[in-house]
């Protein structure tokens, strides 16, 4: 190839992020260590300007085989995952930071056991990937901790509402398989609370031990925060994941007092015999929401889930 590196541009996928510098795959899966610069360009706003996910076009600036380049161009996004900045350590006036972008399918891994099933999660990500327009998948990881049939028990309001769940033990690799052909194709992105095995479940997936577990890096069963950057990872049966930093606060805000309903569907029956037509199901009289929970048709924990989360919602 005659080619001069100068002006050859390359498209590629960032599949990892630190310090102001990317790693950029293309087709050919050569890896690049790219930057920006100021002539990076993007329509995709004031956000975060590149992010794991992203699709760029990259200009080389390195000789032959050494693989470095700036970003030219940063496609649009077709998705993407944002949190609120926090404001304390942030030096940049954005408030919200783009994790990553491009997803076909968010993933929230909560553990049976250590730390506990934490189903408020589960409630909390479902009203977000919804808000988002997102396929979830429901990673249960831990199974070898506790009692399959009580699991089951437990998450069995959302089998019945259709969400598709996936158990797992990153120790022992049951269900592995399983959650293979779940991911096989797409891009996703893990998320859940620190210490309850995504690392881990991620190595698994891979199959080599390219990130690093808390017992790593502190013999501390608490589970230390130690993921911090998102990584993009191929899987050995086509698709990637995308391990993103412990999320705690999802950025909810494209939800409001009127819709948090919707991503309660198992609401929708019982709102026609609100009292009130403009019933937001927390606390007016006659609400037929509140009557389905009395009865036992609808989960009263699940209900709880929609109070706690409409009391921190804050409408303009
Ligand atoms: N018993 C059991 N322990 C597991 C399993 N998967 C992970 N662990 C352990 O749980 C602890 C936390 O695992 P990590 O993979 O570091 O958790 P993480 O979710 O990546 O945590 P952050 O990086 O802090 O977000 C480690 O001690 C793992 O060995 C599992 O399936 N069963
Ligand atoms: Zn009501």
């Amino acid at each position: 190839m005659s080619m001069s590196p100068e002006v050859m541009e390359i498209e590629g996928f960032v599949t990892e992020a630190r310090g102001g510098m990317y790693i950029v795959r293309d087709e050919a899966f050569n890896e690049w260590l790219c930057r920006t610069y100021r002539g990076t360009r993007t329509d995709n706003g004031p956000s975060s300007l590149v992010t794991v996910g992203d699709l760029v076009r990259i200009k080389a600036t390195s000789q032959e085989d050494e693989h470095e380049g700036v970003i030219v161009f940063v496609y649009p996004r077709q998705s993407a995952l944002v949190r609120k900045r926090d404001i304390r350590r942030n030096r940049s006036k954005e408030k919200i930071q783009v994790i990553a972008s491009n997803i076909d399918q968010l993933c929230v891994v909560v553990s049976a056991d250590d730390p506990p099933l934490n189903l408020r999660l589960i409630d909390r990500y479902l009203v977000f990937a919804g808000s988002e327009q997102m396929p979830v998948l429901i990673i249960i990881n831990k199974t070898d901790l506790a009692r399959q049939k009580e699991l089951e028990e437990e998450m069995r309001v959302y089998a019945d509402l259709g969400y598709p769940l996936c158990y797992v033990s990153a120790e022992s690799g049951e269900g592995i398989e399983a959650l293979l052909d779940l991911l096989s194709g797409k891009i996703s992105a893990f998320s859940g609370h620190s210490g309850v095995g995504k690392s881990t479940l991620i190595n698994r997936l891979i199959g080599e031990e390219r990130l690093k577990t808390a017992e790593i890096s502190a013999g501390n069963s608490r589970g230390v925060h130690t993921t911090t950057n998102a990584v993009m990872l191929s899987l050995p049966g086509g698709g990637y994941v995308i391990d993103t930093p412990g999320i705690r606060e999802f950025n909810l805000s494209g939800v409001t007092s009127e819709n948090l309903r919707f991503w309660f569907p198992e609401f929708l029956e019982s709102m026609g015999n609100c009292a009130y037509s403009s019933c937001s199901h927390t606390v007016e009289p006659g609400c037929g929401v509140a009557q389905a929970v009395e009865a036992g048709r609808i989960d009263a924990r699940r209900y709880e889930s929609y109070l706690a989360i409409f009391d921190t919602l804050d409408d303009e």
